[in-house]
């Protein structure tokens, strides 16, 4: 078994992992009862973490910088790492900074930082043990806090896997010394595992649409509630410019917890600065950023103070920042690919000006990789994406080629073991249900295009380099950050990233 001494290694850890998805069954039967997240499952982390042996203000010791919001989380996190990084480097604090991010491209490993790099697999197999142990071992003693004996927990009992990330997340950093750890909620925020921490460094609110409506609610308003969960009493909390409806429930729930929250105008000081992709979008991400790290800096360094000018170290961890899989070109002799994890209507949009920027004055033709796997509504990004393309390009081409394929990373094998799902239906991936469904959808939206069905990722791979033809095939490669992280894994031959 996965959990015995004898045999503890990354790959184990990563079958014990999967054995806490939920499984699809549950995951539906769960949504016919309408049974959403509520504050139960903070309740839960809590009696985890004490069971491995925390209290919650031991978190504190982390400097923890907490980022919520429907596009931009990962962005704005990277971002806020790479500059506390380089300015832990030439001062006394932060020493060493760990990143917590959702999902990951190649290895669940990823999901885990310090210093920029994911942890080893040795080092996680061993923290990810650690922790499993410590949960097999509890058992109710006198004297166990509070918060350790939930009712609901029988002794052995483990969180669901994003959670359990989240706990093996606070071990691993706390073990290694991190002095400022970057968290991105997963879903949500009130109701997220990461939202235990109670005094956080700095809150960030990044730009707010329509995502994970089950479990959120179908508005915007209903997603900003949830979002503004991460903010706390005495922790400096911001945000950018957002839509009316999610900008005032941001501020009615700030004021109901009596934080101030500052509502941020794209930083002048950003002038100059080269953040990539040049867009409105990024600079956003950037300017919650860079206020977020200065929050975060006042807390932890006693020498830093703001200025009228971004320091150093600031300008090199904006340009430098390395954030894969959005808005990323990997060049190959007869194929372009431009790779971006978009999943929503808005990020596509963005994905898709992008892409059409990125192909002006190359002739090759255009085409398009796509799946989305667990979102119903997904059939819907399509014409959006479809509009957006031809529109945004001067000659109103669209893409000549559309390929559809699972999420299942190659033709013989099958998934990568950190990739293993069980939270879709088996029957629909191997039917291929949704991407035929998005084949029909396609040829009615462009009946010009030649679309294709693929069972694996590497198969639509395969097939766009058998695409020859005047010029560079210029291919984009969205929908999914799980099919963006398969096809990067199976174009650079990467076990991570
Ligand atoms: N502020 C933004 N507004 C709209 N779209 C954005 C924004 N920031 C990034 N995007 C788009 O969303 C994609 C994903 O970005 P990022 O990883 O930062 O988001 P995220 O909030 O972590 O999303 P998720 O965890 O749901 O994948 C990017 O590749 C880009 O196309
Ligand atoms: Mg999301
Ligand atoms: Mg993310």
């Amino acid at each position: 078994m996965a959990s015995s001494a004898s045999a503890r290694t990354y790959a184990d850890a990563i079958d014990a992992l999967n054995s806490l998805q939920t499984p699809f069954a549950v995951i539906e039967a769960r949504r016919k009862a309408g049974i959403r997240p509520d504050a139960s499952s903070v309740r839960e982390m809590r009696a985890y973490l004490a069971r491995i042996g925390y209290a919650p203000a031991d978190l504190d010791r982390l400097g923890v910088v907490h980022v919520a919001g429907t596009k931009g989380k990962g962005s704005t996190c990277a971002f806020v790492d790479s500059i506390l990084r380089r300015h832990g480097k030439s001062h006394a604090a932060p020493r060493r900074v760990g990143l917590f991010t959702s999902p990951h491209l190649i290895a669940v490993r990823e999901r885990i930082r310090i210093d920029g790099a994911p942890v080893s697999e040795e080092l996680f197999a061993r923290y990810f043990f650690d922790v499993w142990d410590r949960l097999e071992a509890w058992s109710p003693a006198e004297g166990d806090a509070a918060d350790a004996a939930d009712a609901d927990l029988p002794p052995a009992s483990k969180p669901i896997y994003a959670r359990y990330l989240t706990l093996l997340s606070y071990h691993v950093f706390l073990c290694e010394g991190v002095g400022a750890a970057v968290y991105e909620t997963g879903i949500g925020g009130e109701f997220d595992a990461t939202n235990i921490v109670e005094r956080p460094v700095a809150c960030g609110i990044s730009s707010l649409g329509i995502d994970h409506v089950f479990a959120l609610g179908d508005t915007v308003d209903k997603i900003a509630w949830h979002k503004a969960g991460i903010m706390k009493v005495g922790s400096p909390a911001f945000t950018v410019e957002q839509v009316p409806a999610a900008a005032r429930v941001l501020q009615d729930r700030a004021a109901e917890k009596g934080v101030a929250l500052a509502v941020l105008d794209p930083d002048p000081r950003l002038a100059g600065v080269r953040i990539r992709p040049d867009a409105a979008f990024q600079k956003k991400n950037a300017t919650l950023a860079v206020a977020l790290a200065e929050a975060a800096l006042r807390a932890l360094d006693p020498d830093f103070t703001p200025g009228a000018r971004l320091p150093r170290d600031f300008v090199d961890g904006l340009e430098q920042v390395v954030w894969r899989g959005r808005c990323e070109v990997k060049e190959e002799d007869a194929v372009a690919w431009h790779v971006d994890g978009a999943h929503t209507v808005d990020s596509l949009r963005m994905a898709a000006r992008w892409f059409v920027g990125e192909c002006a004055g190359r002739p090759g033709p255009r085409v398009l990789v796509f799946n989305q796997q667990g979102r119903s509504e997904a059939v819907d990004f399509l014409a959006s994406l479809c509009h957006t393309v031809k529109a945004a390009d001067p000659a109103g081409r669209g893409f000549q080629h559309v390929v559809f394929c699972t999420n299942v990373t190659y033709a013989k094998t099958g998934y990568k073991r950190d990739f293993v799902n069980h939270q879709y239906d088996p029957k629909d991936v191997a039917q291929m249900t949704v991407q035929r469904g998005f084949a029909d959808k396609w040829a009615v939206l462009d009946p010009a295009a030649d679309v294709v069905v693929v069972p694996s990722i590497e198969e639509a791979i395969d097939r766009v380099r058998e695409l020859g033809g005047e010029g560079k095939v210029q291919a984009l490669i969205t929908g999914s950050l799980h099919l963006v992280g398969g096809a990067l894994g199976i174009l650079e031959g990467a076990d991570a990233l």
